[in-house]
This record gives structure tokens, sequence and C-alpha cells, in this order.
């Protein structure tokens, strides 16, 4: 806790789905999925502090506003708050200001990452001192990626996503990440899906096994075979530029490509820190995506920092 017990900071990584196996639409309007999580070290940050009302910001670090981002009551991370207020009635209203490194409606979990990131903090600054399992039970009321941005590292994730069991791997993976024009909704990706298949039945994505094996392996070769994301394909359908990006980022010497979760971020696996920087440089240059980062993991969750 930073100065006083009136503030409290914390740290939240984004996700890469390193393979994403979506089943068939349930009844729920939720698909099964199979995936293997993995957080990388591209974080958003939260200042929580005790308030008269609740309140969100959110700017990006050189303090600009960000679009995109509900300020009120629509803010992830400010119903992450209430929900937790309203279980454990001992707290107060807070201020939440986030500073967005994560892209916005990119695939990578950025709204999830914030509810994640305010359920830790606003749990630290109230005293709340709630159960691991708990909080991860609220998370997953919040959405299906809050769980993993709760744990971070690498997981398998089954249910809608939010059912988590860890894979213990040291393997440290270097990406590059190219971040898109525009957003996509993680809705409209998924609806596309369900079109895609009730018109053609396009090829899905095995299980996680080969995954699994090629991080135990430790063989990056093996695990940028294995990556694969059932969403790409609706999520090209949806923005055909992606196809392209993707195309440079193998050309660049990446050893592997997917688009991330339900786009349109593309990531790109590379062999070690040296070629990602390498990538990098030569992905930007083909002006085929907004911007372009380097980032690795996996990194641990939501952590209170300061
Ligand atoms: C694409 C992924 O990022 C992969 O990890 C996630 O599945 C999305 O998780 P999320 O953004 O937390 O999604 P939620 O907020 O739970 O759901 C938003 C919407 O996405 C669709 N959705 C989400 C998760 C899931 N397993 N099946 C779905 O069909 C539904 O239309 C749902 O109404
Ligand atoms: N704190 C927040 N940060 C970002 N978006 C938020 C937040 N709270 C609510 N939203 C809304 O959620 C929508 C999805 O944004 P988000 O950045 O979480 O997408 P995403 O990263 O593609 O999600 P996912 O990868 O979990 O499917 C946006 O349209 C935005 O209006």
């Amino acid at each position: 806790m930073s100065r006083s017990t009136q503030e409290v900071r914390v740290r939240v990584p984004a996700k890469i789905n390193l393979l994403l196996a979506v089943g068939d639409l349930r009844p729920d309007g939720y698909h099964d999925l199979v995936t293997v999580f993995h957080a990388v070290d591209l974080f958003d940050e939260l200042v929580v502090r005790l308030a008269d009302r609740h309140s969100v910001r959110t700017v990006s670090p050189g303090s600009k506003a960000v679009a995109g981002v509900p300020a009120g009551a629509r803010n992830l991370a400010g119903m992450a708050a209430r929900r937790l207020a309203k279980e454990y009635r001992a707290t107060g209203p807070v201020a939440i200001e986030i500073t967005k490194q994560i892209p916005v409606a990119g695939g990578m979990a950025g709204g999830s990452a914030d509810a994640a990131g305010a359920l830790v903090a606003c749990d630290r600054l109230w005293g709340t001192d709630v159960p691991r399992d708990r909080l991860a039970a609220i998370a997953a009321e919040l959405g299906s990626d809050v769980p993993f941005a709760l744990r971070g590292g690498t997981a398998v994730g089954t249910g809608r996503g939010n059912l988590l069991s860890p894979v213990l791997t040291r393997m440290q993976l270097h990406w590059v990440l190219g971040l898109g024009h525009e957003g996509l909704l993680t809705p409209a990706v998924f609806g596309e899906l369900d079109r895609l298949r009730a018109a053609g039945d396009p090829p899905r994505v095995p299980g996680v096994e080969d995954m699994l094996s090629a991080l135990a392996s430790h063989d990056v070769h093996r695990v940028a075979a294995a990556l694969g994301n059932d969403l790409q394909a609706a999520a090209i359908s949806l923005q055909p530029g992606l196809r392209r990006t993707l195309q440079a980022g193998l050309q660049a010497g990446a050893l592997g490509g997917i688009v991330s979760g339900s786009g349109p971020t593309t990531a790109f696996l590379c062999e070690s820190a040296q070629a990602a920087a390498d990538v990098a440089t030569e992905l930007a240059g083909t002006g085929t995506c907004r911007s372009v980062r380097v980032a690795s993991g996996p990194v641990p969750g939501a952590r209170v920092i300061g």
C-alpha cells in the first residue's frame, strides 16, 4: 500500500490465448471453450482511493484521454468495485484511475484486466481480505476472462473460459504485438464464427494437448507450430486486412503468428528477445498495423505494487 491506507496501486497484465478452441453456441449465448491463456508484460495500472462517490477515469501513459472506454457505471473496473462493495458492506466509495496500455477492444482482455485489478485493489483498500477462491467466483460473474487476469501465468481455461487449471511451465515466450486500427467487439466475433460455421463448417483447431506438450518440451518452434485460434477466421472475416498483418509478421521472421483472442491484435512468437525487437522494427515498417509492441510472458496476474 502506498503512503497510507487511503490509496492502493495495482498492476495487471494483458493475455494472449496460445490455443483457443471454441465449441458450439450454448443456449445461454456463450460458447464452451478450451484454451491456453498466457499473461504477458503489457500492463494496465490502477490507483484506487477512498472518495465521496464512485468514479472511474482512464488515461494513457501520457495522461491523454483514452477513447472507447466508459467513464461511469459501465466501466468494468467500477462494476467490480461496486460488486465487491455490495457483498462486503463495511466499505466506502472509491475513485479509480486506470493508466491504460492494453489495447481497447483488442482481444487482450483489457477490460477484464481492469476488473481484476479493481477487485484486488478494493480488497486491500477496504481490508475485506476476501478468500482467493471467492474473489475468483466474483471475477467469473464479471466476465469470462476476469478470473485469468486475477491469476496470470499460463493456464488452461474451460467452461466459458472461467474455469482455470495452472500450466507449470518456466518457458519464457517473446512476442511482437501488432495493434489494430479499429477494435473488434467480442460478441460480434463469436457471432461471426457461428455464421461461418452455419454457412460452411470451417476447420477447427485441435485440443490443447499439442500446445501443452510443446510448452513442456521448452521448444519454441513446437510452441509456434501449435498456436491456433478458432476465432481467427471470424476476426479476419470482419477485418480482412488482418490477413496481410499476419503475413507481414511471418515474413519479418516470426516463428508463428495468430490473432489474439477475439482480435484484432495480432501476436507473433519469436525465437528470442533480440529476434522480437528485430521483427517489431520490420513489422512497424510495413504499415499493416496501427502500432507495434514487444512483450514477453508468462507474468503473474493482478498484484498490488509500490
Ligand atoms: C475471446 C476471449 O477473450 C478468449 O479468452 C473470451 O472468451 C472473451 O471473454 P470476455 O471478454 O470476458 O467475455 P464475456 O464478457 O464473458 O462475454 C461477452 C460476450 O462474448 C461471447 N462469449 C464470451 C465467452 C464465451 N465463452 N463464449 C461467448 O460466446 C458472448 O456473446 C458474451 O455475451
Ligand atoms: N476498463 C475498461 N477497459 C476497456 N474497455 C472497457 C472497460 N470497461 C468497459 N469496457 C468496454 O468493454 C469493451 C471491450 O473492451 P476490452 O478492451 O475489454 O476488449 P477486449 O480486450 O477485446 O476483450 P476480451 O479480450 O476480454 O474479449 C469496450 O468496448 C469498452 O467499451
